[in-house]
């Protein structure tokens, strides 16, 4: 409601209200204050016509009686009344009748003897039983009865005031009885005529018998009083209490009363007045009052909105400027004068307004840099609001969806960029991601008139700092990623394929060098299944070794030295004997430097390696005997001659060929030459050391290189393998064929630079031996002799 929503109004209004509820409570106070002084006057009234009341009837009552009294005291009667004396003596009572409804005369049993006015049926009857017959003959004095029901008539009740009539000796001879009917006028025709206000009443009540002798409702006379609860205070008079009280009389009204007892009589009078008409005037000035009031409000309350308007007058003039500030057509500061309040508000608000202005360049600055950072950025952004409508997106979203205006996309739902197929599912999960406030991350194709169909990663994230409830959505083309992704698989699938097919061992590590693949070579090398070997250290599995040294071959350092292809090394599995491999480790760096993986292929090198040795041995040894061949024996004496420490000890060479070895082959053919050429050998091998070398250095021709061997101790190994074999023997179609050798010694010399030098010699001296006879052994004591 806008006129309450004024501050005018609502200061105004509050004043009016603070206004009405003084008046309210000044009126209540003096109301309350009236009427408790108002029922003070009014119980002093009431007490005083109680008064006036009681002293009236007690008069009244006090003649009566007294009238009775003197009426029976004048009858003469010399014994007890009887019935044809009472005629008389009743017309003695005619003074009485003017006072009384009617005058009886009794006898001395308390039998009605005479009445008057004469009602049939009276005479005869007996009050005997009655306590004012009792108490009038027992005490010989006048008694006034309590109000009773006339005898022979319900309808009549009667108060009987009586007197004794005494004989002339003093005795009780009959009753004289004068009552007063309630429902007369005679007598209580002043009560109801006696006025208490508007609408207050006289009650007369009788004391000891609790019953109404008079009340202005004529169905209560002669009824007993109501109960405690009806009529408190009536009962509390009843047992002695005189005063004036506020109380609920018998039909339930709120009344003033006020109780007197009678003098004479055991009556009691009560004053009544009801609270309305008690109240009457002071409720009546109240309503006045608040009339009045009112009134004055009413008058006020222009006066009142004027005044509030020319004191508030300021707060609309910083509203304009404020408004103005807003508009941008005023600067700051705001300056408003008179009130200290607004002019400290104008302050601080020039402050907000400033650190507004700041805050809106800022933003201005930072939505700017929003706004070209996302038209710069590849990825589809947009915003979101919180219905599912679109309050923003960038280029690459707008080219997502297929190009367009951004303004064709404002405000529309943005579930539409998604592919029909896709889009239940999707707004599904976004509208649950949207409203638990949690960021969401799912595939899908975005819906575009031309095809090819994208396939995007759409992300959804909360707008933490945006109190709006907005979303961030982020979508991210992967069509092509996936294709990759997807020919990476294929492409993954044929590598392994191939790797499953390839004799080779192949183990795959990740950057950690932790085992990815075994391929079923790579299984039987190591000991291990791929099950096992998954995620463990290579490490663990297996160690590579150096073949010459057995020392464990560091890997990294290899890899750092670039080393890495047709390493031949000894393959050591946790479980399981070495095996010769040739290793080629491939690292594949990935972008990121935690990822990338490690290819070890490793060839099973023992065949090769078997192969390559005996290469080497066939090169450098001869085939029939085992022994050195000549470049063999050339290679040792060569490294011997090389040794810088060689002529610190003596070194022997010998030469020697087998004399008329031709006749074997040709006699005994050449396989048995051949068995006798290795009969030769075996000879000179199991005569020298086995640091010493031997050598066929081609036919029957053979050479020995003792080391550390002096020329006589050489003499005599040469001496016994020419003995040796001068004892060999081959037979053949029952021939026996043997050989000797003719043998050159020599010792090495210190000028000895080259193997031939020394081979030379020792050949020249074995010819010298073949000249000599053969079966010998030729030796020179000095070197180059
Ligand atoms: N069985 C066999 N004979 C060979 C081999 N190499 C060479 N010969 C023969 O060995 C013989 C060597 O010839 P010579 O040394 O001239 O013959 P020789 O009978 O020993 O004569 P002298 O040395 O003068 O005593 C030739 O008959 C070659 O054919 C071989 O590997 N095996």
């Amino acid at each position: 409601m806008p006129l309450f929503n004024s501050l005018k109004t609502r200061i105004a209004l509050f004043g009016v209200f603070v206004g009405l509820l003084l008046i309210v409570a000044v009126g209540l106070f003096f109301y309350e204050e009236g009427r408790a002084r108002i029922r003070e006057v009014q119980f002093r009234h009431l007490a005083d016509i109680a008064d006036r009341v009681a002293a009236d009837l007690d008069d009244r009552v006090r003649t009566r009686r007294q009238l009775v009294a003197a009426a029976a005291a004048g009858l003469e009667t010399t014994g007890p009344v009887s019935a044809q004396q009472a005629p008389g003596l009743l017309a003695q009572l005619r003074l009485l009748k003017g006072a009384f409804n009617s005058v009886v005369l009794y006898g001395p049993d308390g039998v009605i003897l005479a009445d008057y006015p004469h009602l049939p049926g009276r005479a005869g009857l007996s009050v005997a039983d009655r306590s004012y017959f009792l108490q009038t003959r027992a005490t010989l004095k006048p008694q006034i009865s309590p109000p009773l029901r006339a005898r022979g008539n319900l309808n009549r009740s009667i108060v009987v005031f009586t007197a004794p009539v005494r004989d002339t000796a003093g005795r009780f001879a009959g009753m004289v009885g004068a009552t007063l009917e309630l429902h007369s006028p005679e007598f209580f025709d002043d009560l109801r005529r006696l006025r208490v206000g508007q609408s207050g009443y006289i009650t007369l009540t009788s004391i000891s018998s609790e019953l109404t002798i008079y009340h202005p409702n004529p169905r209560l006379v002669m009824k007993p009083v109501p109960g405690p609860q009806a009529s408190p205070a009536l009962h509390r008079a009843l047992n002695g209490w005189r005063g004036a009280t506020e109380t609920v009389n018998s039909s339930g009204r709120q009344v003033l009363v006020a109780f007197r007892p009678l003098n004479s009589v055991d009556w009691l009078v009560g004053a009544v007045l009801p609270v309305e008409e008690a109240y009457a005037p002071i409720r009546a000035l109240l309503r006045d009052y608040l009339l009045l009031a009112a009134l004055a409000v009413l008058a006020v309350l222009p006066l009142m909105w004027w005044r509030m308007r020319r004191m508030l007058r300021p707060l609309d003039v910083l509203r304009a400027q404020v408004r103005a500030v807003k508009l941008r057509t005023a600067r700051l500061p705001l300056q408003i004068e008179g009130y200290e309040e607004l002019t400290a508000m104008a302050g601080e608000l020039s402050q907000v307004f400033e650190e507004r202005e700041a805050f809106e360049a800022r933003l201005a600055e930072r939505e700017a840099f929003f706004r070209t950072l996302n038209d710069a950025s590849p990825l589809g952004v947009l915003v979101i609001e919180p219905d599912g409508t679109v309050a923003y997106l960038n280029q690459a979203a707008l080219q997502l969806a297929g190009g367009g205006q951004p303004a064709q996309w404002r405000g529309q739902p943005w579930i539409r960029l998604v592919h029909p197929e896709d889009r239940a599912g999707v707004e599904d999960l976004a509208r649950t991601a949207q409203e638990g406030r949690h960021s969401l991350t799912l595939y899908c194709r975005i819906a575009r008139t031309e095809p090819p169909a994208l396939q995007v990663e759409l992300r959804l994230h909360p707008l933490a700092e945006d109190g709006s409830a907005r979303s961030l959505l982020v979508l991210t083309d992967i069509t092509e990623r996936e294709a990759t992704k997807r020919a990476l698989l294929a492409e993954r699938e044929r590598a392994m394929a191939i790797l499953g097919s390839i004799a080779d061992a192949v183990v795959l590590t990740n950057h950690l060098d932790e085992v990815h693949y075994l391929n079923a070579p790579a299984e039987h090398l190591l000991g291990t299944v791929q099950a096992e070997a998954f995620g463990q250290p290579l490490a663990r599995l297996a160690r590579f070794l150096q073949p010459e040294t057995g020392l464990e071959v560091s890997l990294r350092r290899l890899e750092l030295q670039g080393r890495l292809h047709h390493l031949e090394l000894d393959l050591l599995p946790a479980a399981g004997p070495a095996a010769p491999v040739e290793l080629t480790l491939s690292v594949v760096a990935m972008p990121g430097a935690t990822e990338g993986y490690r290819v070890y292929v490793l060839h099973d090198d023992a065949e090769r390696r078997q192969r390559e040795r005996l290469h080497r041995w066939e090169a450098c040894h001869d085939a029939l005997t085992g022994l050195y061949n000549r470049r063999g024996f050339h290679d040792a004496l060569a490294s011997l001659l090389d040794r810088p420490d060689r002529g610190a000890r003596p070194h022997a060479l010998a030469m020697f060929d087998l004399d008329h070895f031709k006749t074997v082959n040709d006699n005994a053919g050449h396989l048995s030459g051949d068995r006798l050429l290795q009969a030769v050998a075996l000879v000179v091998q199991q005569r020298i050391r086995t640091s010493d070398a031997a050598a066929r250095l081609g036919g029957d021709e053979f050479a020995v290189l003792l080391y550390n061997c002096d020329l006589g101790h050489a003499t005599a190994v040469m001496e016994d393998i020419r003995r040796q074999i001068g004892a060999l023997e081959v037979a053949c179609n029952g021939n026996r064929y043997q050989v000797s050798a003719s043998i050159g010694l020599t010792l090495l010399g210190t000028d000895d630079a080259l193997p031939e030098q020394a081979i030379a010699r020792a050949d020249e001296l074995c010819y010298r031996a073949k000249h000599a006879g053969r079966n010998r052994v030729e030796t020179a004591y000095e070197t180059g002799a």
